[in-house]
């Protein structure tokens, strides 16, 4: 009894010296963010830690003779995914805190306040799963897009854009779907139903018809995109969902593995038929195998996506193996665009910068400054009526660009 008990206060002082150790590095960040300091290579030994100092020197060479990297001057995409890394050495450096996510809490908690929304949606599913086998052609058509609407606002939930502030999905989230139509600038889901559906058509035993999912947020996002990704499966469009989400937690309430074994097993114990019953299913997929979750610390550095096959060949390679990539969220639109300040009508295709490794779509509620392949005057008359467009979340786009 002794011996636990002194066990245990062994174990708690150690973990009062870690938090102190890690508050005391946060500070330190915090301090050189707001006085503009130096970006400085990182010093922890983690896997990712020599790719960060090698675009460290990259960027030092880019601003030559302008003082190298700071807070301020540097590119905003740059700082944000720093300060991010930043904030997860303080945590992973200091056992027994090493593993503790600081936006867990955050995360659970838009999940909790979405209940209703995730409630209406997994009933809905359910309802349509009854007889999805009877469904011509259309009806599936009409499905589909109604779930990749959903998915897209979803986008809408993301705990970084509020400043943690609630974001959580309060209404039923199929309702008000029609009225938003007009606030998806570029909505290529007709050529996304033409992919899958010719995917289909060629399918061979063989060969699988493979989407892949690069999540963003955790919350009412993340179920959105497990009913999109079980909708594709149960209509037969796709034999496999893969995956991508981050390995160290990031931007707030983005997807770690934890987040999303977390979410199946809270639906499947909920106290609520259909929203267990997507959760015993989903659990089901991955058990079979036909659901893959993956992550891959290419994710979770600074470089855009054009420098992926350069700098993760592995995750290049195992993206072409995709019928489909569909890439949730602001941040990867920015990481596909390169977070430049586009023409407007710059084509999405050119933006992507020879990123190309299969067929790809960007789901994006618009809370950022990038935005390629609009029409002529389209991106003016909005702003002329609508300041704010690009940064509050209130469009989105369907954006599609087919491999070379
Ligand atoms: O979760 P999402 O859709 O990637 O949004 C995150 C966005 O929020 C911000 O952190 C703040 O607006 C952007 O930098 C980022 O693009
Ligand atoms: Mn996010």
């Amino acid at each position: 009894m002794f011996r636990i008990g002194t066990f245990v206060l062994h174990l708690f002082q150690k973990g009062v010296e870690a938090e102190k150790r890690a508050i005391s590095f946060l500070s330190k960040l915090r301090n050189e963010l707001q006085t503009d300091k130096p970006v400085t290579p990182l010093e922890d030994e983690l896997p990712d830690a020599a790719l960060w100092n090698q675009y460290l020197d990259y960027q030092r060479n880019l601003s030559n003779g302008n003082g190298g990297p700071s807070w301020f001057q540097s590119p905003w995409l740059y700082v944000e995914c720093y300060m991010y890394r930043r904030i997860h050495a303080a945590l992973a450096q200091n056992p027994p805190i090493d593993n503790f996510d600081v936006f867990k809490e955050g995360k659970a908690q838009n999940f909790f306040e979405s209940q209703e929304a995730v409630i209406a949606l997994c009933t809905y599913f359910q309802e349509l799963l009854k007889n999805i086998k009877d469904l011509d052609e259309k009806q599936l058509q009409e499905e589909l897009f109604k779930l990749l609407q959903v998915s897209l606002w979803g986008n809408k939930c993301d705990l970084s854009f509020s400043a943690g502030e609630d974001s959580s999905q309060k209404s039923s989230p199929l309702q008000s779907l029609e009225n938003m139509i007009p606030y998806i600038l570029v909505n290529d889901m007709e050529k996304l139903w033409s992919l899958l559906v010719n995917a289909k058509k060629r399918n061979t035993e063989k060969s699988n018809v493979r989407v892949d999912i690069i999540l963003d947020n955790a919350g009412f996002e993340l179920v959105s995109d497990l009913v999109l990704a079980d909708f594709l499966l149960s209509s037969k469009l796709a034999d496999e969902v893969h995956f991508h989400g981050k390995s160290i937690p990031w931007y707030v309430s983005d997807t770690t593995k934890h987040d999303f074994n977390w979410t199946i097993k809270q639906l499947q114990s909920a106290n609520h038929m259909w929203m267990s019953r997507c959760g015993i299913n989903w659990e089901g997929n991955l058990k079979k195998g036909v659901w893959v979750y993956r992550d891959h610390m290419f994710w979770t550095l600074p470089h855009d996506f054009s420098s992926m096959a350069e700098v993760a060949p592995d995750l290049y390679a195992d993206l072409q193996k995709s019928n489909l990539l569909l890439f949730k969220g602001d941040l990867n639109y920015r990481k596909l665009t390169g977070d430049r300040k586009w023409e407007y009508t710059v084509p999405f295709h050119q933006a992507l910068n020879k990123f190309h490794p299969a067929p790809l779509c960007s789901l994006r509620t618009l809370k950022s400054d990038t935005q390629a392949g609009l029409k002529p005057g389209q991106g003016e008359q909005i702003q002329a009526s609508e300041p704010e467009w690009m940064v509050n979340g209130k469009y989105g786009v369907v954006q599609f660009d087919a491999a070379l």
